[in-house]
């Protein structure tokens, strides 16, 4: 099968001028298929302020009412992404931008309300694999972003690890598919203000203890979630980096 690297970019990167530059830079240089997932959620809780919507996050996900649904699909499904693919375009990389909505790519239920309302967040059923392995064998490259729909007139919020994992998941029938996360740490560490302390190789025992032990937490706990799943669903390879080391084959190897 031929490889494809997909390359997820977190709110930290996109959110600055500077470090989205340079990551598209990087991502315009990767050889081969590709795929790039963004996230936005520091610019959504930015935009949200200044709206004066409050942003409640529980367990690294966002409570999206539907004041918020509004602002997320402002901010992902237009900026965030309209910024990432004229960038690239201009880098002379063919990116096509869609949400999950287009193409009836990513199709959600709305998350069952248990111990927390999430309100209007999308837990993914449903991926259209083939429709983008066609794209991306014309030589386009996707830019994803994080909201995804019910097939019923709704846009939904996802986390973008959820969308990078789901969408390597459902590529790895086509593709030889490398799953890299990249945000502004240079991996899992062992400790977080140490970026010395790069932990190599990661597996779920090894997960689960750093878990107890509260050296992982926070956003890193879904990433990693969403990177075992990948790997079961045969995804061959996921990497969390930093994002101006993507090229460097450094950071945490996840198995
Ligand atoms: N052991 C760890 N190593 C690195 N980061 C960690 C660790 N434990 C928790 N984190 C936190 O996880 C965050 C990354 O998750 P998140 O904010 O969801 O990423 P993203 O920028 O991709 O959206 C880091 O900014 C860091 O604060
Ligand atoms: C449901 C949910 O939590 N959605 C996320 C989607 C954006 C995201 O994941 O952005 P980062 O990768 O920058 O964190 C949110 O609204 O924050």
């Amino acid at each position: 099968m031929e490889k494809l690297t997909l390359i997820k970019v977190g709110g930290k990167i996109v959110e600055e001028e500077d470090t989205l530059r340079k990551l598209l830079n990087d991502f315009s240089q990767v050889e081969g298929y590709k795929v790039l997932v963004h996230g936005g959620g520091r610019s959504a809780t930015k935009l949200a302020a200044q709206l004066g919507i409050e942003s409640k996050m529980v367990g690294g996900r966002r409570i999206t009412d539907a004041e918020t649904l509004k602002v997320v699909t402002m901010v992902y499904g237009g900026l965030v992404n309209k910024n990432i693919v004229a960038g690239l375009q201009a880098l002379g990389v063919n990116a096509l931008g869609l949400t999950g909505a287009d193409m009836n790519l990513m199709r959600s239920d709305k998350r069952p309300v248990g111990e927390v309302d999430y309100g209007f967040v999308g837990d993914v059923k449903e991926v259209n694999a083939d429709l983008l392995a066609s794209l991306i064998h014309q030589g386009i490259v996707p830019v994803l972003a994080p909201l995804t729909h019910d097939k019923q007139g709704h846009m939904l919020n996802t986390n973008a690890d959820t969308i990078a994992g789901e969408a390597a998941k459902a590529l790895a029938k086509h593709f030889d598919v490398t799953l890299m996360f990249c945000f502004e740490k240079k991996g899992v560490l062992r400790d977080e203000n140490d970026d010395e302390s790069v932990i190599p190789e990661i597996d779920r025992t090894a997960f689960k203890l750093f878990v107890e032990e509260g050296v992982i937490q926070g956003g890193m706990i879904p990433k990693l979630e969403n990177s075992f799943q990948a790997i079961d669903a045969g995804v061959k390879e996921v990497i969390i980096t930093q994002a101006s080391e993507i090229h460097l084959g450094k950071g945490t190897r996840v198995f």
